[in-house]
């Protein structure tokens, strides 16, 4: 049995389509990240799942229970822990009586375990929380009673860097005790370090689901390179290189420098291809500066789930399309 099936789920807004026909599964102990541009349509279909909002049409599974039967809804959430993309807890309350009403609800078997992970403050009212500190209350209620299936949108944000490899980490060991973990997530180094498949959603409408190699194949690094001297730009239409651009920076000794010759070349490129290959060539150049980073995820949607795959699908209607804008453009 799949963990979550989702079988021609469509919500319809009136002035926006954000569900359009969305099918897929996601399997039983594997990470799903669920994937797309800025109001694409995720957190519409979490919110569907979890029965906050009821489909115009298809149906949905979680752990093999029907969402729009409420009882059968109700006993999929026994096993189910939620994380939503704007945690609000109660402002009054501390975090230790936020804890002890969720222990009162669904169980505890685990906040110890957790609580020493992720340190949430306990005893300040979540008045005084930052937002990181909220967002760690927010892990140790979302699997404080041991789930089966985690839903999670957008988990890391706030968290700084080590708690963010603490999660992973976390994230990763309960996959491997078989638990299902379904997230929505715009940050790629985070997808590159935990899912197993991706669904890719723009629109409104699923557009891939995938195995993450094949989006990390395609999503390539932004590389950016400072050369003491010009480079023909032939030179560097190696195989991978995409949308090369150039442009004139200071050098090292800044602007002030003084002399007229102070303006060096800067490259920059997404690269697809074979890093090693492209040390190779860049061995015949004096360098000043190299950098070679991930590719922001917008970018990736943009470049191969873009808006030619789509438009020509549109059914005539003046109604307008979920998340047709990728916010964040990138000169790259
Ligand atoms: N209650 C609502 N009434 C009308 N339109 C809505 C409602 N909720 C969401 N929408 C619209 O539906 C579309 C999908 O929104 P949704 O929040 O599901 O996207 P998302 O992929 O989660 O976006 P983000 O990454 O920005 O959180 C958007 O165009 C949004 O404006």
């Amino acid at each position: 049995m799949n963990a979550i099936e989702l079988e021609g789920l469509t919500k319809d807004y009136g002035e926006v389509l954000a569900n359009d026909d969305v099918s897929f599964a996601v399997e039983r102990g594997e990470i799903f990240g669920y994937l797309g541009p800025n109001g694409a349509g995720k957190t519409t279909t979490i919110r569907t799942l979890l029965g906050f909002i009821s489909p115009t049409a298809g149906t949905a599974r979680l752990l093999g229970q029907e969402i729009t039967d409420e009882r059968q809804l109700l006993e999929a959430k026994r096993n189910l822990g939620y994380l939503p993309d704007n945690l609000a807890f109660d402002e009054t309350a501390t975090g230790r009586e936020i804890l002890e009403l969720h222990a009162s609800i669904k169980g505890d078997d685990r906040s110890e375990e957790l609580l020493e992970l992720f340190q949430p403050p306990l005893d300040r009212e979540i008045r005084e929380y930052s937002s990181g500190n909220v967002q760690k209350l927010g892990l140790v209620t979302t699997f404080m009673h041991d789930p089966d299936l985690v839903i999670l949108d957008e988990p890391t944000s706030g968290l700084d860097p080590l708690l963010q490899r603490r999660f992973t980490e976390f994230v990763r060991g309960e996959r491997d005790n078989g638990v299902t973990v379904f997230f929505s997530s715009h940050i790629l180094s985070e997808v590159r370090r935990l899912c197993d498949r991706v669904g890719i959603i723009r629109n409104g409408r699923l557009v891939t689901v995938e195995p993450v190699e094949t989006l990390l194949e395609r999503s390539g690094k932004v590389v950016r390179l400072h050369a003491v001297e010009p480079i023909d730009s032939n030179d560097l239409k190696i195989a991978g290189v995409h949308e090369l651009e150039s442009h004139t920076v200071s050098g090292p000794d800044g602007p002030a420098g003084g002399e007229s010759g102070a303006s060096e070349p800067e490259y920059t490129f997404t690269f697809t291809g074979d890093v090693n290959v492209l040390l190779e060539r860049l061995r015949e150049y004096k360098l000043h500066d190299l950098s070679i980073e991930e590719a922001p995820l917008e970018d990736v949607f943009m470049r191969f789930y873009g808006e030619n795959d789509l438009d020509d699908e549109s059914t005539g209607t003046d109604r307008v399309a979920a998340g047709t804008g990728v916010e964040g453009g990138n000169d790259v």
